[in-house]
């Protein structure tokens, strides 16, 4: 189990500070399946699971929504045949913060339990 994944989402206000560039380094060495993109100017973690079918797809989304709720944290969730794209980033600051990369390591172990 890596770090990350063992920390609990803290409150984010809207005055939290976004993650430096330095930091992100840092932490993406603990979740190297997510890519760091900027969409609509926000940065944001993205990564793509793959599924044999529909069902298995929508159960891993139902499970990540679980955890979601359970960290007061919530992802963009894309939930397609065999695939489930996953986004995380802070709304409130509209950027990266120390929650996206902790529910980003979340969802592998979601996945990894399934
Ligand atoms: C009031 C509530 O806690 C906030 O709106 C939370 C809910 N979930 C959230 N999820 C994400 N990804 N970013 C937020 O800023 C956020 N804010």
């Amino acid at each position: 189990m890596s770090e990350l994944s063992a920390q609990k989402c803290e409150a984010c206000r809207a005055d939290a500070p976004k993650v430096s560039d330095e930091e992100l380094a840092e932490l993406i060495k603990d979740i190297p399946d997510w890519v760091p993109e900027i969409r609509d100017g926000i940065m944001q973690l993205e990564r793509v699971f793959k599924f044999k079918n529909f069902k298995q797809a929508l159960a891993f989304t139902n499970a990540v929504g679980d955890m979601a709720e359970e960290e007061g944290h919530h992802p963009g969730l894309l939930t397609e045949w065999g695939k489930v794209t996953v986004t995380w980033w802070s709304h409130s600051i509209k950027g990266l913060h120390k929650n996206d990369f902790i529910c980003a390591a979340k969802t592998d172990k979601v996945f990894a339990s399934l």
